[in-house]
């Protein structure tokens, strides 16, 4: 199969021509696993080891490869290469890592320590930014995206699912134009199959897409419809307000017999954690000035003495429907991270390796992935 299908365009083949009569071979990297990767060439996918040159010769964690690079590679046997070259990026996700020090996570922003950058993934088209049509909708949460989408300078698209539950989608389309200035914007319903060819021009031969938004906007189901099939499991609707559960695990760069590529890995949904984080902080901006008089710096605001949340409440300042507000919200966060947790410790103590091929789509679960930290 041919690697401009995959995205090796000419800008990646100008790169590699110095590499080209020399015995290497372009490659793209579809997982990742300490030091660990797996490569798809030409002629299929090989594991893939670093050069001792390669490891040598870079000092920072963001030389290395991750999910979407394009790379010369050297075949050693059938199914098994060598990395030499990382191919000059387009673009990348990168989160900031702390590698040393009393590090702690304060408005989603890592501080304290001596802090790395971590590239978490390369070369994307497009990043589609997704919310629902239910109780998930949060104009500060789309502008978060957008920061984080736009600081990538990968191109952002957004989604508006589930516009099978509102009667009438112009009011939430003008809200989210109001903070969305030159971004397409498309209503469209996954699971009901509305509209769903908006997605065409972006999923084409050659392109690389990524799903952002909160658990259970409907990113599986938009890949699953998108490959016809369900590669990622999706939660079954708990609740009558549309709500999912969070349902996906598994990293992978999927690659549709189109030539589509969609990358998911569990560090860009850190990302998106993270900036859910500080959207809880700064939508509740009243509750976390009133907290900051707690005795308790970790006060739930529940039986601790002296909560100045709960007084705020009992002397009327502060709207207990509100604070319910908050509290679920942050429920939510809470039970996501832990589910978060309990996947990378269940990746790592089961050791899968596993490729299969159906209906043209590459269904690839290399290897476990432990939290690479
Ligand atoms: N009404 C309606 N429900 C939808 C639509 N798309 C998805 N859902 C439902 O929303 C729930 C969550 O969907 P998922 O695709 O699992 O959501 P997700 O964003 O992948 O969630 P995580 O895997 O937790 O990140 C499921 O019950 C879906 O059936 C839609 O267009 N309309
Ligand atoms: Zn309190």
């Amino acid at each position: 199969m041919s690697l401009e299908k995959f995205g090796f365009d000419d800008c990646f083949r100008e790169s590699f021509r110095p590499y080209q009569n020399k015995g290497y071979v372009p490659a793209r990297i579809v997982a990742q696993h300490k030091g660990r990767y797996m490569v798809h060439t030409e002629t299929g996918i090989l594991s893939g080891k670093l050069s001792g040159k390669f490891i040598y010769h870079s000092d920072v964690r963001k030389d290395y490869p991750v999910v979407g690079d394009w790379v010369a590679v050297k075949i050693i046997e059938e199914s098994e290469s060598v990395i030499y070259v990382v191919l000059p990026r387009k673009n990348s996700f990168s989160r900031k890592m702390a590698i040393s020090g009393g590090r702690k996570i304060r408005n989603g922003v890592i501080v304290g320590g001596n802090i790395e950058e971590q590239v978490l993934s390369a070369n994307i088209d497009t990043a589609f930014i997704v919310t629902g049509l239910d109780d998930n909708f949060s104009i500060g949460r789309i502008e978060r995206y957008i920061t984080l989408v736009k600081s990538s300078g990968v191109h952002p698209v957004i989604l508006l699912n589930k516009c099978d539950l509102v009667p009438d989608v112009s009011e939430y389309m003008e809200k989210v134009r109001a903070v969305a200035e030159g971004i397409e914007i498309h209503p469209i319903s996954a699971s009901a199959g509305i509209h769903m060819d908006v997605l065409d021009p972006y999923t084409g031969s050659g392109q690389t897409i990524v799903f952002f938004g909160s658990s259970g906007v409907g990113k599986s189901t938009i890949v699953n419809y998108l490959f016809e099939e369900d590669v990622q499991k999706t939660g079954a609707t708990s609740e009558a307000n549309g709500k999912g559960r969070h349902t996906t695990t598994g990293s992978q760069l999927l690659f549709h017999e189109s030539g589509c590529a969609v990358i998911d890995t569990p560090g860009m949904r850190e990302l998106q954690l993270w900036a859910d984080e500080e959207v809880l902080m700064e939508s509740f901006h009243d509750i976390h000035v009133l907290a900051e008089g707690c005795r308790y710096r970790d006060c739930r605001h529940e039986e601790e003495d002296h909560c100045s949340v709960r007084e705020a409440i009992a002397e009327g300042k502060l709207d207990a429907e509100r604070f319910q507000h908050f509290k679920s919200q942050q429920k939510e966060l809470e039970a996501l991270k832990s589910s978060r947790e309990s996947y990378y410790k269940d990746r790592s103590s089961q050791k899968k390796k596993k490729s299969v091929r159906r209906n043209g789509v590459d269904r690839s679960f290399y290897f476990s992935r432990e939290k690479e930290e």
